[in-house]
């Protein structure tokens, strides 16, 4: 594969993996290898201080860290702790969710796009988690942000990707990275969003939750290398009836 290009860093693995979740630190250690992540988000609000054996982790891995807004409701906590972040991890990458309630835990566009302004306007790189909804997405490339990272369904859910035809029309019009963030429950999905024309996938729960999380963290890693050769290997038509795959022109006659 081609290695995905983000704020100048090339990353040869095109799947990012939260960590959240995870029954311990060995697991997700083995779990993260078995992915071949070169990218992992940290919910900065949720780890707290605690997290110190888990940042240790990472660099031991030389796996970057993608600090996490996660938890964050409005557009001045988002902010907050992207500095917050900024200061602790020396990194202003930030992946920024804004989400509006517990219940959905689906992103707030007009809390999103006001921290996404602010955030770009203070030198950040960022990877903004947003609904599947193409006039969003739009409006935040045009905010600045360096990847656009609309959901399949909602976070820790499972369903997969509930709407491919927003999806397919986000990476047409998107001239800045398309992740496909959150909701996906098995590898299979993870080959249908880069099928669709995504860069990257992002997820969590699918792999930290699974009853093997190591084995689940190896099939994202084949299924998004798949996907990605197929998205770029030119899928023939679909045809209304069939046709048989050898031509018969030339055919003896019996
Ligand atoms: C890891 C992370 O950043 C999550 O907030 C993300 O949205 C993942 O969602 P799933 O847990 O549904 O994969």
């Amino acid at each position: 594969m081609e290695p995905l290009v983000i704020d100048g860093v090339a990353l040869s693995s095109r799947l990012i993996v939260g960590t959240g979740g995870a029954p311990s630190l060995e697991v997700l250690d083995e779990a993260l290898r078995a992915s071949g992540t070169e990218l992992t988000t940290v919910a900065v609000r949720r780890y707290g201080s605690g997290a110190g054996g888990l940042y240790a982790l990472l660099r031991e891995r030389g796996i970057r860290l993608l600090p996490n807004t996660a938890g964050c409701r409005t557009a001045h906590d988002a902010v907050l702790t992207a500095e917050l972040a900024r200061e602790a991890f020396g990194t202003s990458w930030i992946k920024l969710e804004v989400v509006a309630d517990d219940t959905t835990l689906l992103p707030d566009p007009v809390e999103l796009l006001d921290a996404a302004e602010r955030l770009v306007a203070e030198g950040f790189t960022v990877f903004a988690y947003t609904n599947d909804d193409p006039v969003t997405a739009l409006r935040l490339e045009q905010l600045g942000v360096a990847a656009v990272m609309p959901l399949g369904a909602p976070i820790g859910t499972g369903l997969g990707i509930l709407n491919p035809h927003n999806i397919e029309l986000i990476v047409s019009r998107a001239s800045v990275p398309v992740v496909l963030d959150a909701g996906l429950g098995t590898a299979s999905e993870a080959a249908l969003a880069m099928e669709l024309g995504c860069d990257a996938v992002l997820l969590a729960t699918a792999v930290t939750r699974a009853h093997d999380p190591v084995r689940m963290a190896a099939a994202f890693r084949h299924a998004v290398e798949a996907g990605h050769l197929a998205a770029h290997a030119g899928r023939i038509p679909r045809r209304r009836h069939a046709r048989a795959s050898s031509e018969t022109e030339g055919m003896a006659v019996l």
